[in-house]
Formats: structure tokens, sequence, C-alpha cells
């Protein structure tokens, strides 16, 4: 029986690895190496049946709701598969924009699933993943979840590993600012980085050696998005020196810096810190074991 409503659970993600490199397809779009895993920072949607499609979103947006991708994703979907995408989509954003930890892409996988659950339609159906990368580079991976290997344009699911559930995070941005994905790979092909060495980190992953697989955290973005707003570098730095971090980076092309902590209580110190000492937004977090999950009245 179709549901009444559907609140779905949009999980953000970390960049465990990247690796850009400074080839590019036919769209322009850099060739990337991806590694992510969800974390339980969350934006919620609630969805039901309508007249017509609209997307609303707690606080407002401050861009028509057109150009969200919750409304793009059910465009893309009605669409593909013949149906007419007559849903009230109400967004609780949660996860800060322009600071990397995927929220746009998060939101619009939620849509997905949640029209895949409504219509009926097999979510492993390959025109489904057609219309995740439609949106953007990131939607393949919230189909999925769980640590993930995605190369072509990070948008390619090529590995899935075990789950690093319940591992803490820190996560700490300047206050105010961000930098959108597009300016950060604009600004790498102005002064490219080497891509670092892959094979490490998917072998620690496969044999779920933490140590090694936190070990092998890195960004080779982040001077792009440092070199954008300096205070991420700061941020990094600062980080980087706070007791019980394991691994610290800019998660894809920020604003956001994460710190993998050795417990929560170590996490929750950095972000209280962050907050009171320095004014920036933190957050704790865990690791988590899924993308979107929907309960449905
Ligand atoms: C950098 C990463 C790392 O996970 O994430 P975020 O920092 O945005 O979370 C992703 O590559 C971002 O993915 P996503 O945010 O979905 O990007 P899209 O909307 O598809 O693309 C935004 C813009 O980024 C550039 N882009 C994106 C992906 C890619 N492989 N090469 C690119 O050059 C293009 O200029 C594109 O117009
Ligand atoms: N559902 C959405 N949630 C947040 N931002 C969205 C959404 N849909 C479209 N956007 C646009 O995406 C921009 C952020 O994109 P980007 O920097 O790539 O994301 P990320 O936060 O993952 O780094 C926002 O400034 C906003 O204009």
């Amino acid at each position: 029986m179709p549901a009444r409503f559907m609140l779905v659970t949009a999980p953000a993600k970390i960049n465990l690895y990247l690796g850009v490199h400074s080839q590019k397809d036919e769209r322009g779009y850099h060739r990337v190496d991806s590694v992510m895993t969800s974390i339980d920072l969350a934006d919620t949607l609630a969805i039901a049946p309508a007249e017509e499609l609209s997307v609303h979103t707690v606080p407002e947006a401050d861009f028509p709701m057109e150009h969200n991708t919750a409304y793009r994703a059910a465009a893309a979907m009605g669409e593909a598969f013949g149906r007419d995408p007559n849903f009230t989509i109400l967004i609780d954003k949660h996860i800060p924009v322009r600071s990397g930890l995927g929220g746009p892409s998060t939101d619009a996988a939620a849509v997905i699933m949640a029209l895949c659950r409504e219509w009926g339609l097999d979510p492993t159906d390959p025109k489904i993943d057609e219309v995740a990368r439609s949106i953007g580079a990131d939607v393949p991976f919230f189909l999925y979840g769980p640590p993930a290997y995605l190369a072509g344009a990070g948008d390619e699911m090529r590995e899935l590993f075990r789950p690093l559930t319940g591992t803490p995070v820190a996560l700490v941005k300047p206050l105010a600012s961000g930098v959108t994905a597009r300016d950060a790979y604009v600004r790498f092909d102005e002064d490219p980085v080497d891509v670092p060495e892959l094979e490490p980190m998917l072998e620690a992953l496969r044999q779920h050696d933490e140590t090694a697989i936190f070990d092998g955290v890195v960004n080779n973005l982040a001077p792009a998005a440092c070199a954008i707003e300096p205070e991420i570098a700061e941020i990094l730095d600062w980080i980087r020196e706070q007791p019980d971090v394991r691994a610290a980076d800019v998660t894809g092309s920020g604003a956001c810096v994460f710190a993998v902590c050795n417990t929560q209580m170590a996490a929750d110190a950095i972000v209280l810190d962050a907050i009171k000492e320095h004014g920036w937004w933190g957050q704790s977090a865990k690791m988590e074991n899924s993308g979107p999950y929907i309960a449905a009245g």
C-alpha cells in the first residue's frame, strides 16, 4: 500500500580518500577516485503525495526551489519512469552547505529512494543509478552508504567495504563561509596536486585494518579548498594538534574538516573548544553503515 507520507533520514558523508586527477571527461568533470563513508549527521525529509511537486526547506533556502537537488531528483525520476512526481517535500536541513559533507547529494538520494518505494521500483535498476548521476557526482554513493570506493567522476561504484560504524568524528568548519565543489575544482586546475596512492587505502579497507585506514586518510583537493578559504588550513593545523586524533583532513571540497578520534569524549571536547574558543561551527558525529533510510506512516 502506498504510504501517506515518508520520513527519510539523509546522512552526510566524509571522504576518507579523495584523489583528483587532471584528466577530465566529456562533460569537463575531473577523473576522481573517492572513498566515502556516511556519518550520523543527517538532514530529514518529509515526503507526501500532493497536487504538484514542491520543495521547502527549514531554514528557508536562498535559491529557487527548482534548483534544489531534491526537486531535480524528483523531476528526473518522473521523467525516467513516466510518472508524475507530485509530492510535497519538506527538508529539515542540519548538514551545513558548501561544506563537503554532501548535503545536496544525500537529499537527492533520499528522494530517489523514497520514490522507488512509493512507485514500487527496484533501487538496483541501472536507470536509478543514471538518474542519481544526472543530479550530481556524489549522489550514487548515497544510494549505498557504507565505506565505498567510487571511480570515474567519483560517481561509479567500484567496491563496498565493511562499515566503520560508531567510529567518532569531530566536524569543524568556519562559521559562515563555505567552498563550492565547482570553485575547488577550478582552483585545483590552476595548481594541480599529485594524486596520492590509492591501493594502500583500498587494501586497508579490504582487511578492515583501522590503523592502516586512518593512516591513509588523504585529500589532494584540500590545498585548493584552503587556498579559497585560508581559515580551513587554520582549522586543519589546529585539529591535528588535538589529543586523541587518529587522522584529520578536509572532507571533499571543504569547507568542513573532520578528525577521526579515539573516543566520543575526545570528539565532543574538540567540538566544544572549536565553538567556544575559536568561534567556528562544530558538531561531533559517528560513522554510519547506510545511506538514506525511510520510515513510512
Ligand atoms: C568534491 C566532492 C568529493 O566527494 O564532493 P563535495 O565536496 O561537493 O561534497 C565531489 O567530487 C563533488 O560532487 P558533487 O557535489 O556531487 O558535484 P556536482 O554537483 O556533480 O558538480 C559540481 C561541479 O564540480 C565540478 N566537478 C564535480 C565532480 C568531478 N568529478 N569533477 C568536477 O570537475 C564540476 O565543475 C561540476 O559542475
Ligand atoms: N538540497 C540542497 N541542500 C543544500 N544545498 C543545495 C540543495 N540543493 C541545491 N543546493 C545548492 O548546492 C550548493 C552547495 O553545493 P556544494 O558546495 O557542491 O555542496 P557540499 O555542501 O556537499 O559541498 C548550495 O549553496 C545550494 O545553492
